[in-house]
C-alpha cells in the first residue's frame, strides 16, 4: 500500500503520525512510505532519519495526499485539507466528528473512508489509540492550570501545594477516565487536595483503591458538580461519552460562583468541551476569562509535548496501520472488530451512531456497507 504523511497545520501541532521505526516496519512488509519534508521537525525528526528508515520525503502536502492510498495523521484535517479528499481515500487520525459537522459532511460528500482513533476499541471496549494521549493531556491538565493560577497570567496565585502552615489549592476532576486518573496523579504529587466526580460508581471504587483514599471520590450529578466547582480553584474537565459530544456540565451559572482567578482546563474541548458555551482556543491564545474566571480549551493539548506525545501516540497506532495497510480495511476490520469501531464515515454515510445523532443525520451501520 502506499501511505503518506503529511506535516500536520493545526496551531503548534508538532506531532506527526509516524515515525522512523513505523516507516521501517512498513518499508520493510513491502509498503511505500512518503514523508511530507520537516513533518517531523516538531518532534526532533529529521527529514535524514525517515530516508534512512526506507521514506522518500516529498517536498509540498498536494503530492502526499494524493500519492497515497491511506493518509496517517495526528489532528482532523482542516478546511485547507479538505481539497485532497477523494473517494476511496483511507484517512487513519482523530476525527472528534462528534464537534466537527462541517468535517463530517466534507469526508461523506467525497466518500472518505475515514477511520478515527479515539472511537477504535481493544477486546475490553477500551480506547487503545486514545489512552496515550489522554495520559498525556491528564498530566499537562495540571501544568496547565498551576500556571495559569499565578499572579502574572491573571489566576487567584494559589499554590496548588500549598506550605506548611497555608492549606494546598482545590482541584477538582470532573470525569475519572484515563485524563481524570493522569490530572489525579500529578495533582497529588504536587501535594493538591484532589477531589474526582464520575457518573460510575464502580470507577470511584476503582479509583478509591488505586489512590488508597488520598483522593475523595464524588459522584457526578448537576447537585456536586455545583457544589465542588464553587470551591474550587482548578477544575479539570475530564468526560467522554464515547464518540459523541461531550456533556454540558460546568454551567455558566457555576463559573459566576467561582473565585475569581480560578482555573478551568476544559480537556474535554476536543469533543466540544463539558463548560456551558466554551469553544476550542489554540496554544498560541490558550485562554479565555469569562466572570473573571480563566478557561483553558486547547483542543490539542499534546501538540506542546510533541516529542513525548508522537511516540506515545504512534506506539500505539502502528499496530493498527500494518494491519491496514497488509490486509486492506475490509479483511482487516472483518478481522477485529474493535478497529472496525473506528470507521465513523463510509462510502458517504456516517456510520458512528453518536456522530449521526450529533447533527441529526442518518446513522448507517457499517454492516450494511462492507
Ligand atoms: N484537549 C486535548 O488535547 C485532549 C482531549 N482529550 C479528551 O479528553 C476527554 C476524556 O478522555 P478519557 O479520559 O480518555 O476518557 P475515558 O473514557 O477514559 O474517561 C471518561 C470518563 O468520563 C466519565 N463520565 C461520563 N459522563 C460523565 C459525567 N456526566 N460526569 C462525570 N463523569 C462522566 C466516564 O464514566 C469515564 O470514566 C475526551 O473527550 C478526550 O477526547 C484527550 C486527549 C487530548
Ligand atoms: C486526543 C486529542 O484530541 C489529541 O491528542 O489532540
Amino acid at each position: 500500500m502506499i501511505i503518506g504523511v503529511p506535516k500536520e497545520i493545526k496551531n503548534n501541532e508538532n506531532r506527526v503520525g509516524i515515525t522512523p521505526a513505523g516507516v521501517e516496519a512498513l518499508v520493510s512488509r513491502g509498503h511505500k512510505v512518503y514523508i511530507e519534508k520537516d513533518a517531523g521537525l516538531g518532534s526532533g525528526i529529521s527529514n535524514e532519519e525517515y530516508i534512512n528508515a526506507g521514506a522518500e520525503i516529498l517536498n509540498n502536502a498536494a503530492d502526499v495526499w494524493n500519492k497515497a492510498e491511506m493518509v496517517i495523521k495526528v489532528k482532523e484535517p482542516l478546511p485547507s485539507e479538505y481539497q485532497y479528499f477523494r473517494p476511496g481515500l483511507i484517512l487513519f487520525t482523530y476525527l472528534h466528528l462528534a464537534a466537527e459537522e462541517k468535517l463530517t459532511k466534507a469526508l461523506a460528500e467525497k466518500e472518505v473512508v475515514a477511520i478515527a482513533y479515539e472511537t477504535v476499541e481493544d477486546e475490553e471496549g477500551r480506547l487503545p489509540l486514545l489512552t496515550p494521549m489522554s495520559e498525556v493531556a491528564g498530566r499537562l491538565s495540571i501544568q496547565m492550570g498551576a500556571n495559569w493560577l499565578t499572579k502574572y497570567n491573571g489566576g487567584s496565585g494559589v499554590l496548588l501545594g500549598g506550605v506548611p502552615g497555608v492549606e494546598p489549592g482545590k482541584v477538582v476532576i470532573i470525569g475519572g477516565g484515563v485524563v481524570g486518573v493522569n490530572a489525579a496523579k500529578m495533582a497529588l504529587g504536587l501535594g493538591a487536595d484532589v477531589t474526582i466526580l464520575d457518573i460510575n460508581p464502580e470507577r470511584l471504587r476503582y479509583l478509591d483503591d488505586i489512590f488508597h483514599g488520598n483522593v475523595k471520590t464524588v459522584i457526578s450529578n448537576k447537585y456536586n458538580i455545583a457544589r465542588l466547582v464553587k470551591e474550587a480553584d482548578l477544575v479539570v474537565g475530564a468526560v467522554l461519552i464515547p464518540g459523541a459530544k461531550a456533556p454540558s456540565l460546568i454551567t455558566d451559572e457555576m463559573i459566576k460562583s467561582m473565585k475569581p482567578g480560578s482555573v478551568i482546563v476544559d480537556v474535554a474541548i476536543d469533543q466540544g468541551g463539558c463548560v456551558e458555551g466554551i469553544t476550542p482556543t489554540t496554544h498560541e491564545n490558550p485562554v479565555n476569562v469569562r466572570h473573571g474566571v480563566i478557561l483553558y480549551s486547547v483542543a490539542n493539548m499534546p501538540g506542546s509535548v510533541a516529542r513525548t506525545s508522537t511516540f506515545a501516540l504512534t506506539s500505539c497506532t502502528l499496530p493498527y496501520a500494518i494491519k491496514l495497510a497488509d490486509l486492506g480495511y475490509k479483511k482487516a476490520m472483518e478481522l477485529d472488530p474493535g478497529l472496525a469501531k473506528g470507521m465513523n464515515v463510509y462510502k458517504g454515510k456516517v456510520c458512528y451512531k453518536a456522530v449521526a445523532d450529533a447533527f441529526g443525520m442518518e446513522y448507517t451501520p457499517l454492516e450494511e456497507l462492507l
